[in-house]
């Protein structure tokens, strides 16, 4: 049977037959089909084309029982939702209620994702609704567990998976995406999930989770995100032998192989979405993270969240700290254990947030210290120093006793980025308290059990003096009669913001800098009652607005150093990017992905003027 007699024995459009009958008819259709289905797929999902099942079936259209009466007839679909007519928030009040009745967080992490399976605003509205309450659901320290059991999660395509026996059809991959006007995409090789390690394909709940976030955190159109897995293996033989896993059943492929398939990648990205589509690197293992970073960096519109994202946040916590200790950045020792992207990425923004205070490059490195399982980073131990970290190797004696050391160097700040669980004692803590009036305790490795320390056991353990801050969220600190609200020091006060900016001007490069003005942005924003509440970021329901201002920083950072391509500059970029948002009310928007066919010149309606017309015809 030919393609046309397909359609023609359906008797409707070629997009909309194609659209509903993709999977069942074309995959029994021969090769030259493949040239067609680019054509389709393209409008895929325009919105004159639209069937009524489709408002329903889609969750970026679908308003379940929120549909009117009028839009129900409109849409023809009255009959296919019960009689009650909900508002948005009784849904939400639903929404909160059913998720109330979880008790394991694993439950809840589906609940969510269902809902974002079935009506992507309303899932949107829910973690707007309450985002310290909701996202350690979507988000560390959930997701890792989500991560691990992904072979039980898995359901539906959220992103793309592209494996090794991919290469060389990166490009016809990337194409069946259905939504085509991508313009972020996080990626992940699944080496170094959070501190779990090597999770292979199991490890797209990261992806999947960071872009939730791009538009939750940053209100980034969902529609505009593609998660992507590389899948080139896993190391890991419990993974290789699960029976649920779902990736490739190989050993990890490295060298030119590995090398030759991202560079593919990269450039599939482009042809298909742009130059200027802005990839996200997450959770790929150190030697692979820091040697595409700096191979990509000036040639793509690329970052590494582990290593530039959480630089940003850790510098604007110390920036914040400084007004607390009345010290300069330049007048602290600072002490890491843990010397990979993120402990080396943090040190490195330390070093030019110090230059702008005056301090000389020489001066800063002698100021940062670091550990790594072999012990501190001197230039006398045997295996030498990691090339990535080289200039912070030490002329002194090879130790590996990190406690010992918190003397020695008298840090004023410990960094835990080594997934080494509990690796901060109570007698590494009670040193730090020794060292100076306010030590700077950051336990940044996750999920939780991976954090260096409790926020509860640094402030036993310091006299309640410490400036604490943990990658993943920890409950309220009671402390001599009081309580404290420690802070989050996590990426996603910063990733989520910069991205906004360089997706809001297309920018084409995201240089160092741009960490740095986020932080700052970061930084200024922390209130006095957040101190006095024992935090040193602004709470997490303030990361939307945060996220607006660091994008206007991020833009005017990209106009002033010519890497914007939006010309003329907006007048008013605060405004510019109040209109750039996703809006989660059904009444104040359309649909997001209605934004795209029309830029693409094709006439749209929303479904309030379909109403409208409705009504005028059937007067
Ligand atoms: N809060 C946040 O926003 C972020 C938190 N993280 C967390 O930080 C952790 C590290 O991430 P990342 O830097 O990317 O990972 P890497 O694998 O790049 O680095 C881990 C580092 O820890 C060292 N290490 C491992 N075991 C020990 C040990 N027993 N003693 C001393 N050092 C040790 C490793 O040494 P070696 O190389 O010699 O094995 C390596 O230097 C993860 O848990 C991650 O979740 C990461 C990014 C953001
Ligand atoms: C937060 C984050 O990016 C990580 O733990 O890897
Ligand atoms: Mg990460």
């Amino acid at each position: 049977m030919s393609i046309e007699s397909v359609l023609h024995h359906l008797n409707c459009s070629k997009t909309v037959a194609f659209n509903r009958l993709a999977k069942t008819v074309f995959t029994h259709i021969p090769e030259p089909i493949t040239i067609n289905i680019r054509k389709y797929s393209d409008e895929f999902l325009c919105p004159n084309l639209l069937r009524g099942m489709d408002y329903l079936r889609f969750p970026q259209l679908n308003k379940g029982l929120a549909f009117t009466m009028a839009e129900r007839q409109t849409l023809g679909i009255q009959g296919l939702l019960a009689s009650a007519v909900q508002s948005q928030e009784e849904q939400l009040a639903i929404c909160t209620y059913s998720l109330s009745r979880f008790k394991n967080n694993l439950n809840k992490h589906l609940y969510l994702s269902e809902l974002l399976d079935t009506n992507e605003r309303l899932f949107y509205e829910l973690l707007g609704s309450n985002i310290p309450k909701y996202l350690p659901l979507v988000y560390t320290p959930t997701v890792g567990l989500a991560c691990q059991r992904f072979g039980l999660v898995y359901k539906k395509p959220k992103g793309i998976f592209i494996s090794i026996h991919d290469k060389g059809r990166i490009y016809k991959i990337l194409r069946n995406w259905p939504i085509p006007h991508v313009r972020a995409i996080c990626v992940t090789d699944g080496e170094r999930i959070l501190g779990l390690g090597d999770l292979g394909a199991y490890g797209m709940g990261i992806p999947i989770g960071k872009l939730c976030l791009y538009t939750a955190l940053a209100g980034v159109p969902p529609s505009m995100c593609l998660p992507v897995t590389l899948d080139v293996g896993t190391n890991n033989q419990s993974l290789l032998e699960d029976p649920l896993y779902i990736g490739i059943r190989e050993k990890r492929v490295q060298g030119c192989e590995y090398d030759d398939f991202i560079e593919e990648f990269m450039e599939a990205c482009c042809e298909k979405y742009s130059h200027n589509v802005l990839i996200q690197f997450e959770d790929f293992a150190l030697p692979n993270a820091v040697r595409l970073l700096d191979k990509y960096k000036t040639r793509y519109c690329t970052f590494n969240d582990d290593i530039q994202g959480t630089a940003g946040v850790i510098v604007a916590g110390m920036l914040t700290a400084a007004r607390i200790t009345k010290k300069k950045l330049g007048e602290n020792i600072y002490l890491f254990l843990g010397a990979g992207s993120a402990g080396v990425g943090i040190a490195n923004l330390i070093c030019d947030a110090m230059a702008q205070e005056g301090v000389s490059e020489k001066e800063a490195v002698e100021k940062i210290y670091l550990f790594d399982i072999d012990g501190l980073l001197s230039t006398k131990r045997p295996g030498g120093i990691p090339k990535h970290a080289t200039k912070y190797g030490k002329d002194l004696e090879p130790t590996k006793d990190f406690g010992a050391f918190v003397k020695t160097c008298k840090a004023t700040a410990i960094i835990g980025v080594s997934t080494v669980g509990g690796a901060f004692t109570p007698a590494i803590l009670k040193q730090m308290a020794e060292n100076c009036e306010r030590p700077q305790i950051y336990a940044l490795s996750n999920p939780t059990i991976k954090a260096e320390c409790t926020a509860q056991e640094a402030y036993d353990n310091t006299e309640g003096r410490c400036i604490y801050a943990s990658g993943s969220p920890f409950p309220p600190v009671k402390y001599n009669g009081k309580e404290y609200h420690t802070g989050q020091g996590n990426n996603s006060y910063i990733f989520p913001g910069v991205s906004l900016g360089v997706l809001a001007c297309y920018a084409h490069h995201i240089p160092d800098t741009m960490f740095l003005t986020a932080a700052r942005c970061l930084a200024k924003n922390v209130t006095q009652k957040d101190l006095d509440m024992g935090r040193i970021y602004p709470s997490l329901s303030d990361i939307p607005i945060l996220s607006c201002k660091i994008a206007v920083d991020v833009m005017e950072e990209a106009y002033k150093n010519n890497l914007a391509s939006v010309y003329p500059k907006p007048k008013d970029l605060n405004k510019y990017i109040a209109d750039y948002i996703y809006k989660t009310k059904y009444d104040d928007v359309r649909p997001d992905f209605y934004d795209y066919p029309e830029s693409r010149g094709v006439q749209v309606k929303t479904v309030e003027e379909m109403v409208k017309q409705f009504k005028s015809k059937n007067k």
